[in-house]
């Protein structure tokens, strides 16, 4: 079911207590230290209320729940009934809760979810209980990475039909996003507080029709759909908004300024990890293909010019006579360059490799990442450049989750890789530092609360969800 499972079976079997019981009233007795005056008889109900969850008293529970407490209600150490629930497989007492609504997806303050948890203390009917009802929920809850959530239908077969892109470009509804010299266009659309707070400009026909006459390059990306539309292509093809992007590094900006307002072309790296998320994953399609069209503009094959085709998706050799117009050609494509990802657990499995760039910000640290050579299983890729950065020695790799990383068009595909050796000799040509660093400190590090300042990559990058999912997976409950 997971990736880390030998991982956690390791845990379970050096944590585990003898008996469930015993930690089950451990777990609940932290709810109740410090207790003083006037609140002591709130706090003995909630200390009824943890030990009904913790305990399978699923009756007492739900009289307390309509009496007192809210099922979201927690403990001094971020712990739901939900999760008590799971800690020791009440599954009674989940079904109850489950149906009460509570959240599930809280976590309590090592940040781990009740599923989590279920999961770590090998609470297999419970965990697949939790599992379930989350598929149920959200079908498609499975990690999505920044940059890799773009919803769009692409509709590959529509696209090679030049009549049809011709019409879907003038449609009132046809929208499209503007990059110049692949700097998106971005309005400000969110208040400052919201992490996700920018999003792509979208301009209609009319907008833009008057940019069209100097032949600038355009790109179809797909068509973007509601619901109702999803499941039947004709009709999407007919209702859904097809979404372009255009290139207009050749216009003068200041043409947009009365169309944009407040809009700006940009860069900044800071911008682009705060794009909604479902934009950023449209930026990343658009910004590797003009970035490939634009770097590509000669056969690779005979050197002769080629001509844009497939709304963009394609580069045809103007020579007739040249071998990629006899067959398929991956010269022709846009490129994907797969790169692979990891994070080192130490053969003790208490530690992992992270290290520091010779490019990187002052005190940032990240895992380990290469591109992948010809002939090479990623396993293997993993391998070979843990011990090029690192000198260590790595064994059975397990593959956590992909991102697109479109600086220009690589694939990170995310790993846990276990060490076989711990010796470090750094790669001097890459890295600047490579070290073995505690579970403890990987927290400091992603809080941003380490004693020497140091940290690792945002949230939207998947060096930072491989490090989270690792740290949510061994914490010490
Ligand atoms: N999303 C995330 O969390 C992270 C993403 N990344 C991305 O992962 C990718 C790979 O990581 P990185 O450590 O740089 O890779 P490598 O460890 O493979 O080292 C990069 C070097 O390898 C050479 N190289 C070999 N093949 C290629 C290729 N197909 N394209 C470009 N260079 C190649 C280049 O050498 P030369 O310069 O001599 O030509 C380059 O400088 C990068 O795109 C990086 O941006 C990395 C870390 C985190
Ligand atoms: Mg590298
Ligand atoms: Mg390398
Ligand atoms: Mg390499
Ligand atoms: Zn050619």
């Amino acid at each position: 079911m997971h990736m880390f499972t030998c991982l956690r079976v390791w845990q379970f079997i050096v944590r585990k207590p003898s008996t469930v019981n015993r930690h089950c009233r451990f777990v609940v007795r932290m709810s109740s230290t410090d207790r003083t005056g006037p609140s002591d008889t709130k706090k003995s109900f909630e200390d009824k209320y943890f030990d009904c969850a913790a305990n399978g008293n699923v009756e007492e529970l739900k009289f307390l729940l309509q009496a007192t407490f809210n099922s979201d209600h927690r403990n001094d150490k971020g712990w739901t009934a939900l999760m008590l629930a799971a800690r020791n497989g009440q599954v009674h007492v989940i079904e109850a809760l489950l149906q009460k609504g509570c959240d599930i997806n809280l976590v309590n303050k090592t940040g781990q979810t009740a599923e989590d948890i279920a999961v770590f203390w090998d609470q297999k009917k419970a965990a697949n209980m939790l599992t379930d009802f989350i598929k149920k929920e959200n079908p498609d809850k499975q990690l999505r990475n920044y940059f890799s959530l773009n919803n769009l239908d692409r509709m590959a077969e529509n696209r090679k039909d030049k009549d049809w892109l011709q019409s879907r470009l003038k449609k009132e509804t046809t929208r499209f996003i503007i990059f110049s010299d692949l700097k998106p266009l971005v309005r400000l659309s969110g208040d400052a507080t919201q992490r996700y707070k920018y999003t792509l400009v979208r301009l209609a026909y009319s907008d833009i029709e008057f940019l069209l006459k100097t032949n600038p390059l355009l790109v179809f990306l797909g068509v973007e759909s509601d619901e109702s539309t999803k499941d039947n292509s004709t009709v999407l093809d007919e209702a859904g908004q097809a979404l372009f992007a255009l290139d207009v590094t050749d216009t003068d900006e200041s043409k947009f300024k009365t169309l944009v307002g407040e809009a700006e072309f940009t860069t900044s790296y800071h911008v682009l990890m705060q794009l909604e998320p479902s934009d950023a994953g449209i930026f990343a399609e658009a910004r590797s293909l003009l970035d490939w069209l634009d770097r590509y503009k000669f056969c690779a094959t005979c050197g002769s010019a080629t001509t844009v085709a497939e709304g963009g998706y394609k580069r045809i050799c103007d020579n007739k006579s040249c071998r990629t117009n006899k067959g398929i050609h991956n010269t022709c494509y846009p490129r994907t360059d797969p790169s692979v990802i990891m994070l080192v657990v130490s053969p003790d499995g208490k530690r992992c490799l992270l290290g520091r760039k010779k490019q990187f910000p002052a005190k940032m640290y990240s895992c380990l990442a290469g591109f992948m050579e010809p002939g090479e299983a990623l396993e293997d890729t993993c391998r070979r450049e843990v011990y090029e950065e690192s000198g260590v020695r790595v064994g059975r790799v397990d593959y956590h989750s992909s991102q697109p990383w479109p600086f220009p068009c690589s694939l990170m595909l995310g790993c846990l890789a276990h060490a076989t050796s711990e010796n470090i000799k750094v790669g001097e040509d890459e890295m600047e530092d490579v070290q073995w660093f505690r579970r403890s400190e990987l927290v400091q590090m992603l809080t941003k609360q380490h004693p020497q300042g140091l940290y690792i990559p945002p949230e939207q990058a998947i060096a930072h969800q491989i490090i989270k999912a690792w740290v949510r997976m061994t914490a010490n409950l």
